[in-house]
């Protein structure tokens, strides 16, 4: 039995209370097309915690042998490891910009400073490339007085920057400048860089903890529900998209394409297309797709023409690489080794225009990258939000000594994740309700491939 508070009134809440109401057996097959059909059998657990406070010693060993698979909830522990008087916290800012990052940094900062009367909080200037001292970077002093307005503007107060630096260069340089706490703010790479900073401070022995803190607008993080910056690049798309809308249908057979950020996972694309309802076809990393042949993108789009005469496209920067990649096409990456991506949204125009000019149909094609604006703007309320509490719950964290984790949002609770679990990249499930939602808000083909793909190998995480 648990309890509720209801209009201030504390309420027993039982089981009993949680019944659904069925008008009777529904005896008719539903139209709806899925790969998996939601039984009534199927039950969320109600917020269920599980407190293994009272076991004594090896509480570690327990938590590996015995409990289920769960994970350490976020939030003010009663005993810290921190002398905060003594305490120095330094922060980081890598990779590329996205909305809130400084949101997150004043939060920090306010946190460190007004409830546990830290004093001495430093700013790393320019990514990683701050701590190696032949950069020359400065290193900035963060105060409440320095901070208090920075989250009126987008970017970072202190930078970023692509590309590896020598990981023994970096602890160097935290342990002469007696830092205690390192807060990381980045996505997958910079979490992949934390995880091998975490592993040289343990091999050293030093008392350094490192908080990762989950930015990034592609929301590629595995287990991490969103990271900060994703809601508001998904309501930044949305203006493009209009626009785009409003086009296609301003003229004759009018086609609006757009290409919306998002390397290796399309959901932005996902979020932006169901935010909006003006998009007709979504194309995504996850979802391949072929442009020829009489189940492609091209007869689809012809069709979608004929009947309605407009039509509005969203191509995810990631997908259809395969499409134009030869072998002899190089692979070239960035400073940060990530794979530098051929432009999907100009070849898809190109080929649109050259399909339709030789079909005979004329058609008019306007294309709209909004690039850079999704992401440089300053946070959204709902990003704004966010970015304080993982900020406050950062800080929380660090201050108990936790090290090698990132804080972040799983199943709508804050949470404490291991650094090493979230790097390995979370992708858009083709056989999953999202992607199923966005068919059905769309009404685009479930495949516009003329040959079905081999089954994936590999069982995806489920979470
Ligand atoms: N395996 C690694 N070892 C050491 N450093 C790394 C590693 N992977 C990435 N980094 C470094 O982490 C920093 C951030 O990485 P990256 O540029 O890929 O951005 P990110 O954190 O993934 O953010 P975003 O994708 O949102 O731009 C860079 O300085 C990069 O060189
Ligand atoms: O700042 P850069 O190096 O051009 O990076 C662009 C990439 O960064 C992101 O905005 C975030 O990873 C991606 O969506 C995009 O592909
Ligand atoms: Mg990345």
């Amino acid at each position: 039995m648990r309890h509720g508070r209801i209009n201030g009134f504390m309420k027993k809440v039982q089981q009993e209370d949680y019944i659904i109401q069925n008008l009777g057996e529904c005896a008719i097959q539903s139209p709806v097309i899925v790969n998996d059909f939601t039984p009534d059998s199927k039950r969320l657990l109600l917020k269920q915690y599980l407190d293994y406070s009272n076991t004594g010693k090896n509480k570690d060993e327990k938590v590996k042998r015995e409990i289920p698979l769960s994970v350490e909830v976020a939030g003010p522990r009663e005993k810290i490891f921190f002398d905060p008087s003594k305490t120095k916290a330094a922060i980081v800012t890598c990779g590329g910009l996205c909305p809130g990052i400084n949101d997150v940094i004043r939060a920090i900062v306010m946190q460190l400073y007004h409830r546990y009367g830290v004093r001495n909080i430093i700013g790393i200037k320019y990514g990683f490339q701050g701590l190696i001292p032949s950069y020359g970077h400065e290193i900035v002093e963060l105060t409440p007085e320095s901070v208090e307005n920075i989250h009126r503007e987008g970017g970072s107060i202190l930078s970023s920057s692509r590309g590896q630096q020598n990981i023994g260069e970096m602890v160097d340089a935290l342990s002469r400048m007696n830092v205690n706490i390192f807060f990381c703010i980045g996505g997958d790479g910079t979490m992949r860089a934390a995880e091998r900073i975490t592993e040289e401070i343990t091999r050293r022995k030093l008392s350094i903890s490192l908080i990762g803190i989950p930015k990034t607008i592609d929301n590629d993080l595995n287990f991490v529900q969103k990271t900060f910056g994703f809601d508001t690049a998904i309501a930044e798309s949305e203006n493009a998209i209009s626009c785009a809308h409003v086009e296609a249908k301003g003229a004759p057979m009018g086609i609006g394409l757009v290409k919306i950020m998002g390397r290796l996972s399309g959901q932005i694309a996902v979020g932006a297309a169901l935010a909006q309802n003006d998009v007709n076809f979504v194309l995504i990393p996850e979802v391949p797709f072929d442009l020829e042949g009489e189940n492609g993108l091209f007869k689809a789009l012809e069709k979608r023409l004929i009947r309605r005469k407009h039509c509005v496209i969203l191509v995810a920067e990631g997908a259809g690489q395969e499409l134009m990649r030869t072998n002899n096409t190089p692979q070239e990456t960035d400073a940060s080794g990530n794979i530098r991506l051929l432009d999907i949204g100009y070849f898809l125009k190109v080929r649109i225009e050259d399909y339709f000019k030789k079909a005979g149909i004329q058609i008019n094609l306007k294309y709209i990258d909004p690039s850079y604006m999704i992401r440089s703007v300053r946070a959204s309320a709902s990003d704004s939000i966010y970015c304080s509490a993982l900020g406050q719950y950062a800080v929380h964290a660090g201050m108990a000594g936790k090290t090698g984790m990132l804080v972040g949002l799983l199943k709508d609770e804050y949470v404490h994740l291991p650094i090493r679990v979230v790097t390995s990249g979370k992708q858009i499930d083709p056989e999953g309700n999202l992607w199923m939602r966005v068919l059905e808000s769309t009404g685009q083909p479930p495949s516009l491939l003329n040959k079905p793909l081999d089954p994936p190998v590999e069982e995806h995480v489920v979470i």
